[in-house]
């Protein structure tokens, strides 16, 4: 069986690409980091490295690489061979990867059924990708290509720190992961992957995971750098972080179980295991990673403003959440475009305005007003 996947990076290799090998699939990883792809071509394997008191290694075989920004009809061939095409590219990527994508499976055999799972941090990520993949497609071609390719959400959770090893291939990850595919879009068989949850309906898995462990993850990052943190280690050993923190969580509980009818008790449990994977000490993740993209982050859909807008529309004041957008406006990182971007916004139009432009969330609007005089505080 032969498994494509998009994305040679973190979760790429040590998670979605282990889990395809370890499944009996043959993997190509289709990427434009010339290093990465040149050296898994050579090596032809990568070391997968587990980060807690055992160190354990695991190492992965029978993989290959193509760089798409040299030769994109050699990836669009192995996306017409494929059993499997998988992608962590990147929520704004999945454009990049579309016409690929498409050229690929317009040249399946007639009636192949196959697979395309996005495995983004974000709500409806392959539906996403089908419609990026549709704008490269006549409206015939569309139907044919639809008629035999399914586009299966996911939610991914494995936490993978930016890595720093003599082999640019070799990568160290958690132990812990979750990969949830829904059965609803999906084509012809299921895969028989190892360790993955199959699921009708996705929304409750993905708007669980992404309003906790993200939700989570950001409330530390942003937080933490208006502390002069570097890293989660550190800015998790700071009192006022875990209380802002709690906070956050709390309120996405408040959504979550409400939402989705879960059992208070269990999620309290899940949100318990979350942090105690914030805090493993055999992992040092920057907060630079973690608040990456804040554009994104601030975005209507995803882990800060949805579950803040939802609360607010329900009369609760979601003040860490609030707290927590504040700081992800502060977020000042030159290396990172979006947070670029962002602090061009509010320096020539002002915070509420960039808020509004970033977050939807209406200028002059009672939740604005308390961000923007949270951010005030801030600066
Ligand atoms: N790292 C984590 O802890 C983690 C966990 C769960 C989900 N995710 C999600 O997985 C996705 C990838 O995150 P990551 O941490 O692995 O990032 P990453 O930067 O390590 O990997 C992304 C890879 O995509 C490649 N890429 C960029 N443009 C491309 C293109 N046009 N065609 C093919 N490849 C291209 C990059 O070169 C890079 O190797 C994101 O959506 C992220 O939210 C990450
Ligand atoms: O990947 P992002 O930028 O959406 O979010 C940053 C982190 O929160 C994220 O990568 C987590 O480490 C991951 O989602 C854990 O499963």
């Amino acid at each position: 069986m032969k498994a494509v996947h998009f994305g040679a990076g973190n979760i790429g290799r040590g998670f979605i690409g282990a889990i395809l090998q370890q499944s009996g699939y043959e993997v190509t990883f289709i990427d434009v980091n010339a290093e990465l792809i040149d050296r898994l071509n050579k090596d032809k394997a990568y070391e997968v490295v587990l980060a807690d008191e055992t160190k354990e290694s695991f190492t992965v075989t029978g993989v290959s690489g193509i760089n798409s920004k040299e030769h994109p009809e050699q990836a669009a061939a192995a996306v017409a061979e494929a059993d499997l095409v998988t992608a962590s590219v990147g929520p704004h990527v999945l454009p990049f990867i579309a016409p690929v994508i498409a050229k690929g499976l317009s040249a399946r055999e007639a009636g192949s059924e196959v697979n395309v799972i996005a495995c983004e941090n974000m709500i409806g990520g392959s539906d996403q990708l089908k419609k990026e993949v549709e704008k490269h497609l006549s409206e015939d071609e569309a139907a044919r290509v639809f008629a035999s390719s399914g586009f299966p959400n996911s939610a991914v959770d494995r936490i993978v720190p930016i890595q720093h090893h003599d082999n640019p291939l070799t990568i160290e990850v958690e132990r812990y992961f979750e990969w949830v595919i829904e059965t609803a879009h999906m084509k012809g068989t299921q895969p028989d992957l190892k360790g993955t949850l199959f699921v009708e309906d996705l929304v409750p898995f993905i708007e669980r995971k992404l309003l906790t462990v993200n939700t989570g993850h950001a409330s530390i990052a942003y937080n933490g750098l208006l502390k002069g943190y570097e890293t989660v280690k550190e800015a998790m050993a700071d009192q006022e972080i875990l209380d802002v923190l709690e906070g956050v969580l709390s309120e996405t509980s408040t959504f979550l179980t409400q939402k989705f009818e879960l059992d208070k008790e269990q999620h309290q449990m899940y949100v318990r295991k979350i942090i105690s994977r914030y805090k493993n000490p055999y992992i040092s993740d920057g907060l630079d990673r973690v608040g990456r993209a804040p554009l994104r982050k601030l975005s209507a859909g995803d882990r800060l403003t949805y579950p803040a807008v939802e609360l607010d529309r329900q009369q609760l004041v979601p003040v860490h959440l609030e707290k927590t957008i504040a700081a992800a406006l502060a977020f000042n990182i030159e290396e990172d475009p979006e947070s670029v971007q962002l602090q061009e916004w509010i320096a020539e139009e002002g915070p509420a305005a960039a808020l509004e432009k970033a977050s939807g969330i209406e200028s002059g609007s009672s939740m604005s007003e308390r961000i923007i005089h949270y951010y005030q505080q801030i600066k």
